[in-house]
């Protein structure tokens, strides 16, 4: 049920302690039944004026009287409602009654917090929210190629899109040429799906069924489902387990879309990032905060730090070893697989480093018969809303090339949507064990559009050579200036006067005090930055020039416009609550960004440190 159930002329009354009754309302109203993510709304309404809205759950009082009537009993007013025919009030009973029902049995339900699932389902009902997802450009269009290259898993077949949001995959999938699609969303995006799907003339085809897959009845078996259930590091939100649910629609040839999901675990070597959050407890070591000593509470600051995975991308080079991969293959997999998931580690060191903790990643396989499809997150390909993910040890361990790390990570699922994540690293052949335990339901979102740097020590030739050897060499003979009277360009060639060509010039050849020309600037692009840098030249230098460039993250964001550069930027938290920031969300101060060589500081960010989920 995507629109309301509308019952017209509607009587009601206000039940009395003894036993009379009194019209509530001078006329007879409108009842609608609106769909609600904790069940439904009831709403009265007179013209196009709200006059009540009963929230009805599975713990609402109510029940049918008579053969045309409706009780609702509330602490403060019990109301009766008589509708026109028997045949309205029995829909309206059946509704409510259907929906109670499932309220009953449902899996979601039962493990969920109600709190939890109401700010979910909140942060969905956003079109902004819908809009972020639907502008990572790579998600979106790779979720299109994958389904438009299968055409044949799709011509007249009856889809089942779970989670449908906007319904962008349900329109993909009507594209290809699917019979039938039920777009199934939880959230009150329905409403605004089913308009989408009115607006692009596809009711015959696109069928939106407002409410959760756990809860919703189906009028037929499905050929393929369809769904972007995907979390940071694949399995927050626990969403997955509603696609898997979602297989007991699924005709026993039938297809799923996502097929196949992997998670990338390695392990990394990153001092900045330990530091910083290492740095950031230490505001709790002191003992004089206006007069309050703080350091009884360092412990605990560093220790809720430290539970914090942090939402960011890296340079691949921080990796100390090849990753491991997880596969959950989503035909076979069953919602139970997902309630405690323990994933063995062994990785070969290949450089002698000391290791901070392990960085996550996830790829999805879309296997169609036609063709296969990857979504990569990983760090090496163009950026995803998801990022990347990094899980801290408690105490860094030093590994030596050669050597064997084995362990465990232990993802349990908690009623929150999300995971408790446990690490447990051993350096084989030794007593090194560093652990550490983390709460992925509170992230620390990082990202600063700034491109990450490749670890240190990393350089075989000269990076200053190998950097002005790169510079424009014709660009700066343009940038031609008056010195003196004399014309420079940037290769330092000169000409007396105007029109005779430039002459290239030995060592301070025309005389020319460097007192003359004083100290010299130079504005160069920074890498991943859209502000200038400025540089000193020796003041002997000949000329001044200036290039300004624009440069973007070496690594191409995706999405919309962004263009991101160095420093902190405030994220707006509003943005952050449920699924992801996406890069297209980090708000760019207007002007005077200071170049920021210390991309660990947050300062800058809006709210809190970043919680990206709801609690
Ligand atoms: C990550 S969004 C994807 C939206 C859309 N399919 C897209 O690709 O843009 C997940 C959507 O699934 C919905 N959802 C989550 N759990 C659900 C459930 N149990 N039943 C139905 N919808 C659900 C959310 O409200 C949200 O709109």
């Amino acid at each position: 049920m995507a629109s309301a159930r509308v019952f017209e002329k509607v009587t009601v009354f206000v039940l009395h302690e003894d036993g009379t009754r009194t019209s509530k309302y001078s006329d007879p109203v409108t009842v609608r039944l609106e769909y609600d993510p904790h069940g439904l709304s009831c709403k009265v309404k007179q013209g196009g004026t709200l006059l009540l809205e009963i929230p009805v759950d599975a713990k609402t009082e109510c029940c049918r009287l008579a053969s045309k009537s409706y009780i609702f009993a509330s602490p403060h007013e019990d109301l009766q409602f008589t509708f026109a025919t028997e045949s309205d009030a029995r829909k309206f009973h059946n509704v409510i009654f259907k929906m109670r029902q499932g309220k009953e049995v449902s899996v979601f339900n039962e493990r969920t917090d109600d709190s939890s699932a109401t700010q979910y389902f909140q942060f969905y009902s956003y079109l902004s929210q819908q809009q972020n997802m639907m502008q990572d450009y790579i998600r979106t269009g790779t979720y299109q190629r994958a389904i438009l290259s299968n055409m044949s898993d799709f011509r007249d077949k009856i889809v089942l899109d779970v989670g449908a949001g906007s319904g962008i995959l349900s329109f993909f999938a009507a594209q290809a040429g699917a019979r039938k699609v039920y777009a199934v969303e939880a959230s009150s995006m329905a409403q605004h799906c089913e308009m989408l799907v009115r607006s692009n003339n596809l009711q015959d085809t696109i069928q939106v069924i407002a409410g959760k897959i756990e809860e919703i009845d189906l009028p037929d078996m499905v050929d393929m489902i369809i769904s972007e259930p995907m979390g940071y590091m694949l399995y927050n939100e626990r969403m997955l387990e509603t696609y898997l649910h979602a297989k007991k629609w699924l005709k026993p040839t039938g297809r799923m879309f996502p097929s196949r999901g992997d998670l990338h675990l390695a392990p990394f070597n990153d001092e900045t990032l330990y530091y910083e959050q290492l740095n950031k407890a230490n505001f709790w070591y002191q003992n004089c905060f206006h007069g309050v000593d703080l350091c009884q509470l360092r412990e605990q600051a560093l220790n809720e730090y430290l539970r914090q995975p942090i939402v960011d991308t890296f340079d691949i080079g921080i990796c100390l070893a090849k990753s491991i991969r997880y596969s959950l293959d989503f035909i076979t997999a069953q919602e139970k697989d997902l309630h405690h998931l323990v994933i063995p580690l062994e990785f070969h060191i290949l450089k002698s480093c000391t290791m901070h903790g392990l960085a996550f990643w996830f790829d999805v396989a879309f296997l169609g018969s036609t063709q296969t499809v990857w979504l990569s997150t990983a760090p090496t390909e163009p950026l995803t809303h998801w990022y990347q993910v990094r899980c801290l040890l408690e105490k860094p361990i030093f590994v030596k090339e050669g050597q064997l790390v084995t362990g465990t990570v232990e993802l349990v699922a908690n009623r929150r949507q999300s995971y408790n994540v446990n690490l447990e690293v051993r350096v084989e052949g030794t007593n090194t064990v560093s652990t550490n335990s983390l709460d992925l339901k509170n992230p620390y979102f990082r990202y600063t559009g700034v491109a990450p740097t490749p670890p240190p020590g990393n350089n075989s030739v000269s990076p200053s050579e190998s950097y002005w050897n790169t510079v424009d060499a014709q660009g700066a003979k343009q940038a031609v200036n008056m010195v003196n009277g004399i014309t420079v360009n940037g290769l330092g060639e000169v000409a007396l006067d105007q029109g005779s060509s430039l002459i290239t010039l030995g060592q301070n050849n025309l005389g020319l005090g460097s007192s003359n020309l004083g100290p010299i600037q130079l504005n160069l692009p920074l890498q991943g930055s859209s502000v200038q840098r400025t540089v000193s030249l020796p003041a002997s230098s000949p000329g001044s020039f200036s290039s300004t460039s624009t440069q973007h993250p070496t690594r191409p964001v995706s999405g919309s416009s962004v263009g991101l550069g160095s420093g902190n930027f405030p994220v707006n938290s509003a943005l952050m609550i449920g699924d992801y920031v996406t890069p297209g969300s980090i708000i760019l101060p207007t002007q005077g960004i200071q170049l920021n060589t210390h991309t660990h500081t947050h300062t800058g960010l809006a709210g809190t440190d970043n919680n990206t989920q709801p609690q």
